[in-house]
């Protein structure tokens, strides 16, 4: 086992190399899912239910810029549950689940990421060897960016166009052998590296992947939905989109992802705002709390209330999903594309208001939100990745508008499904005779504006609920967020409500009045609502934020500890004395740590041992 010392050698991230952070990525990732490994054998955690223990470690401090081993738990593991059939999964799940081989999920190419049906990769089954064979036939065809694939995975999961008898017949998974179990040197025919150097997620460790007319076994093509014979006849899937399950299923887990970043960032943001003092509401009056400043509230508050709906939403998704798959599995197709639609939606939501609301809470701060030790400046760096990846988020809301649309159009003829059901209200009655400034008549009116309205009604759903089973006092004060959610998104969206709704001027002088109110009323409940996330010190890692208030001590200890005030040798390294300052950083930025060799040192230290269990 390794020690605390070795794992955790107590430089800050920020202050390491681009090589230094891969390797302190894969001491801290195999120390951290050995647990998992751990629980496994007592029974805490299992393959069907994983998601809170690894999301849990994903979400750590301990792996605070990402984990080459991320894509494994997050989709080469799932993508096998949803695309092997039986055999495949009785095959390669055991050896997964054990971490005895590790996975990465490869779908995007340097020249497609959105446009799926776009890809170049080609699988070409060979009938008089059973075999396919993968090549990348240019350049923009090699896989660019799944993550763990520049130096750690030894296998992952393609998606590439399958040709057989001479016809494409689309897009379908492989599972995919890159380097040798023994030396995890790339096998022949494989080219494989990392990227570099990306705004956020640095310990991902993403990498390219290009073939050469490299070989496969036929039964290495995922054929649980769609799969080809001996002879190579094709046998289509029962819906040509039960391959792109992985997909739905990492935007489901982004948005309980989204819920853990928004909650430290305003936590950390709130309580800097109870410590700082600056400026005085009248000369000679000590200086009083910044969150006393209705500016200050106005960009803080309505953060901790996005934080309660995208919770309550979350698990609402969580169910629909679930439920969605039973049905899937009983070969009910029906609610299929709902799904599709509410992941899509939710996932480019939840992820675009999380950016901006972690921006807003490291502009709250000041100078020292911008200071690496606040945390808010890498958080910003991994939400804000979060709007890209697993679906670009204006190509997901498009999907959304299409499913939206449809739904529309076949309002008379079509039962709906449960997240659009509000359409047949909105559409039967005149839905928004008049304008009421309730949390019930905003939510009416974006009902009218319509693509707000999934989160909103969840939202509201469940706060009905909650009304049921808390304190009074906690009641008064849940509904407050409910009131400050519904009020900031109306005044934030009041362009459509004039456009769609009868609200009139002197009600909107009356909401930005109760907008106001609902601010001071929520003040003093501030610190103990982001207390209420439980966020403890070690999660949130931040000078600002941490629960004892000691802000300034924190900011000059993390400060002492930069090598550049530790030793004065080090000094050198900005102010040479050759001058040559501009050469070195280009020399410095030029070289590709990861790729000078071919297996880093880690591997056969680390990575080998955590994979055959004796770690
Ligand atoms: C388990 C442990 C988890 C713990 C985790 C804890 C913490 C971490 C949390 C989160 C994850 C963190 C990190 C993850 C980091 C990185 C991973 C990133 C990975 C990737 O990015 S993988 C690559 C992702 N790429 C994409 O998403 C591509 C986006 N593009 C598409 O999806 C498609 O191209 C498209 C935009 C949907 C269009 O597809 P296309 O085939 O062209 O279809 P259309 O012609 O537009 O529509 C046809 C029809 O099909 C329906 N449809 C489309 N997609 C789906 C679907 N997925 N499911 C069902 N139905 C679908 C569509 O609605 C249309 O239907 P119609 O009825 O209208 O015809
Ligand atoms: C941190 C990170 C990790 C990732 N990890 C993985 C991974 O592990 N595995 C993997 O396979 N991929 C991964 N990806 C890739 C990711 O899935 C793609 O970047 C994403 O799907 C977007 O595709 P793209 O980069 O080609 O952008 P593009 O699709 O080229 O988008 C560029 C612009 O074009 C616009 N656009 C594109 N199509 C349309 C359209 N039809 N209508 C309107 N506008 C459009 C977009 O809105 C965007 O503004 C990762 C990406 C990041 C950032």
């Amino acid at each position: 086992m390794l020690s605390k010392r070795e794992v955790f050698d107590g430089v800050p991230e920020e202050y390491l190399s681009h090589k230094e952070r891969y390797e302190n990525a894969i001491r801290n990732s195999v120390v951290a899912f050995s647990l998992v490994r751990k629980m496994q054998e007592e029974g805490k955690t299992s393959i069907n239910n994983y998601r809170d223990v690894v999301g849990g470690l994903l979400g750590s401090s301990v792996l605070r810029d990402g984990s080459p081993l991320g894509l494994h738990y997050i989709m080469f593991m799932p993508a096998i549950l949803n695309q092997a059939n039986e055999e495949q999964q009785e095959k390669w799940l055991p050896r997964a689940w054990n971490c005895s081989i590790i996975g990465s999920y490869a779908q995007t190419e340097l020249g497609h990421g959105t446009f799926i049906r776009g890809l170049e990769t080609t699988a070409t089954y060979d009938a008089a060897t059973k075999q396919f064979v993968l090549h990348s036939p240019t350049l923009t065809a090699y896989k660019w960016w799944p993550g763990g694939l520049g130096q750690t995975a030894n296998y992952c999961i393609v998606v590439a166009q399958l040709y057989t008898k001479g016809q494409c017949h689309g897009i379908h998974s492989f599972i995919i052998q890159v380097r040798d179990e023994e030396t995890h040197m790339p096998l022949p025919g494989i080219k494989i590296g990392e990227i570099g150097a990306k705004l956020g997620l640095n310990a991902v460790n993403n990498g390219f992947l290009g073939f050469d007319n490299y070989r496969i076994p036929r039964t290495n093509m995922l054929m649980k939905h769609a799969q080809v014979l001996e002879d190579g006849t094709y046998v289509k899937s029962r819906h040509s989109k039960l391959n792109y399950g992985a997909m739905v299923f990492v935007r489901v887990v982004i948005v309980f992802d989204m819920v853990n970043y928004l909650s430290k960032a305003v936590t950390i943001a709130t309580r800097f705002s109870a410590v700082r003092r600056q400026c005085q509401l009248k000369a000679g009056e000590t200086e009083c709390q910044i969150l006393d400043y209705v500016t200050q509230q106005h960009k803080l508050f309505v953060s901790i209330a996005a934080a309660h709906a995208f919770r309550i939403t979350a698990n609402k998704l969580w169910l629909t999903f679930n439920e969605v798959n039973e049905q899937l599995v009983e070969g009910n197709l029906q609610r299929l594309p709902e799904l599709h639609a509410l992941a899509c939606c939710l996932k480019a939501v939840t992820t675009a208001d999380t950016a901006a609301c972690v921006e807003r809470c490291r502009l709250a701060c000041g100078g020292h939100g911008y200071m690496m030790s606040s945390s808010l400046p890498l958080t910003y760096g991994l939400v804000t990745a979060a709007c890209t990846y697993e679906g670009e988020n204006t190509v997901l809301l498009l999907q959304t508008a299409r499913f939206l649309v449809k739904t529309y159009q076949q309002l008379d003829s079509k039962a709906l499904t449960p997240t659009v059901a509000y359409l047949k209200t909105a559409a039967a009655e005149r839905f928004c005779v008049g304008w009421s400034n309730t949390t019930e008549g905003i939510i009416r009116g974006f009902q009218v504006v319509a693509m707000r309205v999934i989160i909103m009604s969840t939202f509201n759903e469940e706060v009905q609920e909650m009304s049921r089973t808390v304190s009074p006092q906690l009641k008064e004060v849940l509904h407050q967020l409910v009131d400050l959610y519904c009020t900031y998104w109306a005044l934030e969206k009041l362009s459509d409500l004039l456009l769609y709704t009868p609200i009139s001027q002197k009600e909107v002088e009356s909401l930005r009045l109760r907008y106001e109110e609902t601010l001071t009323n929520l003040r003093p409940n501030a610190v103990g609502l982001v207390d209420a996330f439980d966020l403890r010190d070690e999660m949130l890692q931040s000078t600002l934020g941490s629960y004892d208030g000691r802000v300034y001590e924190r900011l000059m200890e993390e400060a002492m500890k930069s090598p550049l005030n530790a030793e004065p040798m080090l000094q050198s390294t900005l102010g040479s004395y050759d001058g040559r300052v501009y050469e070195r950083l280009m020399e410095e930025a030029m070289k590709s740590p990861l790729n000078a060799e071919p297996v880093n040192y880690t591997f056969h230290k680390y990575l080998k041992p955590f994979m055959q269990g004796k770690l």
